[in-house]
């Protein structure tokens, strides 16, 4: 059942008021910027806290080799790779108060290996020395592994991690965060900031169980290629978010715009055509634009699925950013990244094959491109 709109503003007006550690701001009073992004920078304002972000580990224990589009994946490397972004945050004299991890944790193949959960609980079991939570996103390989049934009970559904006030409302209006169909939630680590995890496989061909009028509606969205793309990205390994989600996030946002808050979204599958370079976009991605543009709150939107990564800003001002994927960072690479809150912007410290960025709030934001150009980072994309 949608969530009435009434009832989520009260359950998140109780957020603002919540005291504990998680959205405790003197726990990180004065954090001082990263050294290097000081060079030929103004500041960036006061830094709020800090979050990691990766993307497509896609662990499986078999051979590397080529992926059916000929690009490498390094099998061998993927769980290494996870291991070690644990160690460097860990070691970080800021912790990242959480990890955003964007899906496809696991390979299809352990699903042909018959080794889907003993693989899923052999890369969970390296988050046991992390200090800080993991948010899981849902990606194409989570539902070639495993049944939605099965992931709402596993460890990769993380909605324990959301507002507890907002559970606690939906509960007493009759409808809960656990008995949605599609796998979304939000929460705030910081007064003004909001983080969203959407389930961009709402809508797919992958997974069977779904009503019969989702179902429907995601044969209709494949088979529809009168849009502008010409259904280039109307593939099966792509998906989209329903219209009850899309009512939730729209809920959600009117919330986070009222507020003043800055919202940032999660999700595995890219939503804007220039923030990747193959064909993994959403399947109604102009739908989940549609909704976005209707709010001022949204700053960033992060993705995975396209391992080669991507980024655009758009007409509207938010950032874009697709994370290169762990599966295809060679050794001696990875690819993940540590994201600096401050009051100016978003401070993306890339690792491996991710760059340095720094994701200006403000449209007009000169700050930005100075930044971009003394981190040594191009500012062509955006
Ligand atoms: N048309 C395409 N050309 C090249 N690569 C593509 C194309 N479509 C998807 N990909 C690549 O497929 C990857 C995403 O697929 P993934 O979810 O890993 O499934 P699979 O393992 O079946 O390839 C991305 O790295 C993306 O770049």
């Amino acid at each position: 059942m949608p969530i009435a709109a009434a009832s989520l503003f009260r359950s998140l007006e109780s957020c603002h008021t919540d005291s504990s550690p998680a959205t405790n701001d003197a726990e990180v009073p004065r954090m001082e910027e990263p050294k290097k992004y000081l060079r030929g920078c103004s500041r960036h304002g006061q830094l709020y806290f800090t979050f990691g972000v990766i993307a497509d580990i896609q662990y499986a224990n078999k051979p590397d080799g080529l992926s059916g589009w000929k690009t490498m994946r390094y099998y061998s490397q993927s769980c290494l790779h996870f291991q070690d972004a644990i160690k460097q945050w860990n070691a970080k004299d800021i912790k990242p108060k959480f990890v955003l991890q964007l899906g496809d944790i696991i390979d299809s193949y352990n699903k042909r290996a018959g080794r889907s959960e003993e693989s899923l609980e052999m890369v969970l079991s390296m988050t046991k020395v992390a200090l800080m939570p993991f948010h899981h996103v849902w990606g194409n390989h989570e539902f070639y592994n495993f049944t939605r049934e099965y992931l709402m009970d596993s460890k990769l559904n993380t909605t324990w991690l959301q507002d507890k006030q907002q559970k606690e409302l939906e509960q007493s209006c009759g409808g809960t965060s656990d008995n949605k169909d599609y796998y979304a939630y939000h929460f705030c680590p910081h007064t003004k900031f909001r983080f969203i995890v959407v389930d961009t496989y709402d809508l797919n061909v992958i997974s069977g169980e779904m009503s019969i009028e989702k179902h429907l509606k995601s044969l209709n969205l494949m088979e529809s290629s009168q849009d502008k793309l010409n259904g280039f990205h109307l593939r099966e390994f792509n998906g989209g978010m329903g219209q009850e989600q899309l009512a939730w996030l729209n809920d959600v946002l009117s919330y986070s715009d009222q507020n003043g808050e800055k919202v940032i979204i999660a999700g595995h599958i890219p939503i804007h055509p220039k923030a990747m370079r193959s064909a993994c976009l959403a399947w109604n991605y102009d739908e989940i634009l549609r909704t976005i543009y209707s709010h001022q709150c949204v700053v960033c939107y992060f993705a995975g699925h396209d391992h080669s990564g991507g980024y655009h800003r758009d007409s509207h001002g938010i950032h874009h950013v697709t994370m290169e994927g762990v599966i295809e960072s060679p050794p001696g690479t990875n690819a993940f990244g540590t994201v600096f809150v401050y009051e100016d912007g978003l401070l993306l410290e890339g690792r491996g094959r991710v760059r340095d960025r720094f994701l200006p709030y403000d449209m007009g934001d000169t700050l930005g491109t100075s930044c971009l150009t003394c981190s040594g980072v191009s500012s062509k994309e955006g």
